[in-house]
């Protein structure tokens, strides 16, 4: 099986190292030509909690593009899979640089956190089949070191924005053999038919915490320290409840008590708006509140504390804070 990976990030390293050690060829397409040689030159490491070593892949061993050659590059040998890895800001560009693939079948699964991106990469690949993943994975890059967190959990489904949605030219078998080799390759994934659930769940728990964690600079557990934070968090979810109340979208009754689970578990981290605040990168905030605020203007409601902090957050780009 060949499995693309578009982004040699934090996600896709992981993913991209584990499904290679497990015996499949993997190619990765980079933004720039340099960062591909440079994965050639430098291999990668990946450091996961319960192993004493770091998994090694050699520089020789690694196939690295320029993205601008996926296209080409697919019209010869095309893959089984594109597993695209790029933050949701960098889809617009993505789309451009895919959207000429003429190959099918044309199989895709998107990582990203927020939603909208795949309404908008189905309407410029109407052929393509796409599915999202959902992961609680916790990768961080740095350089050509890849630390896993600790074991997530992944789930593969095909959303309600997946439209038109079919079962796809890799069929439903297809789906379960990608399924089985990435859990060969080390990962708890399963093959979702809640996938909506899944992905109104995060994205309510990104709302929360990702602004918050990035307006007043702590860690996600440092929410839980005080009353006023609490609140504050208390008051965005009751209103992104209520708008996904109003638009149809079913949550679990217990499900503000998975949220601050969330924080309690991941208490250490820097959650991904903070990190991309503090280091002066555009932040997935469009994706994330900037969505909850579109969908309580589409059910005719407003949704002021969300838009705020969209507002707080955009007001940041593009230098950041340090
Ligand atoms: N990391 C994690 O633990 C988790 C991440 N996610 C989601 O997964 C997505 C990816 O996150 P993460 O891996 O952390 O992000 P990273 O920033 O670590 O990786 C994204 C990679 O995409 C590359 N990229 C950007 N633009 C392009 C382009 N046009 N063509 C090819 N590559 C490009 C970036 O390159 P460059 O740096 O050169 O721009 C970078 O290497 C996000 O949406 C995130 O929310 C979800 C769950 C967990
Ligand atoms: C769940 C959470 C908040 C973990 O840090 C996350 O997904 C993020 O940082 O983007």
């Amino acid at each position: 099986m060949i499995i693309d990976i578009i982004g040699a990030g934090s996600l896709g390293l992981l993913y991209g190292s584990k499904l290679q050690a497990a015996g499949q060829q993997v190619r990765y397409w980079t933004r720039t030509s340099e960062q591909a040689s440079n994965m050639k030159r430098l291999g990668l490491q990946i450091k996961e909690p319960n192993e004493a070593e770091a998994l090694s892949i050699s520089g020789a061993d690694i196939q690295a593009h320029c993205i601008m050659k996926l296209a080409e590059t697919w019209a010869h040998s095309p893959g089984s899979w594109l597993l695209l890895m790029v933050k949701q800001t960098a889809m617009d560009d993505i789309i451009h640089d895919i959207k000429s693939i003429s190959k099918e079948p044309l199989n895709i699964i998107c990582f990203q956190n927020g939603i909208g991106h795949v309404a908008k990469l189905q309407k410029a690949m109407r052929r393509a089949t796409i599915h999202n993943a959902i992961t609680t994975e916790g990768a961080k890059r740095i350089g050509n070191e890849v630390i896993r967190a600790g074991e997530g959990q992944t789930w593969i489904g095909q959303s309600e924005e997946a439209s038109p949605r079919h079962v796809g030219q890799a069929g439903e078998n297809g789906l379960i053999s990608l399924v089985h080799t990435i859990q060969q390759a080390g990962f708890d994934c399963t093959v979702s038919n809640q996938i909506d659930k899944l992905i109104y769940r995060k994205l309510i728990i990104n709302a929360v915490i990702n602004p918050l964690t990035a307006v007043w600079r702590v860690s996600n557990g440092e929410l839980l320290l005080n009353k006023e934070r609490t609140t504050i968090m208390r008051q965005l979810y009751d209103e992104a409840i209520t708008i996904y109340r109003a638009s149809g979208i079913t949550a679990d009754a217990d499900l503000w008590e998975q949220l601050l689970k969330v924080c309690q578990a991941t208490a250490s981290n820097t959650s991904s708006m903070l990190a991309d605040v503090l280091e002066g990168r555009r932040t997935e905030i469009d994706s994330i509140n900037g969505q909850v605020v579109n969908l309580a203007h589409q059910c005719g409601l407003t949704a002021p504390l969300h838009e705020t902090l969209l507002h707080l957050i955009k007001a940041m780009h593009p230098e950041g804070v340090n």
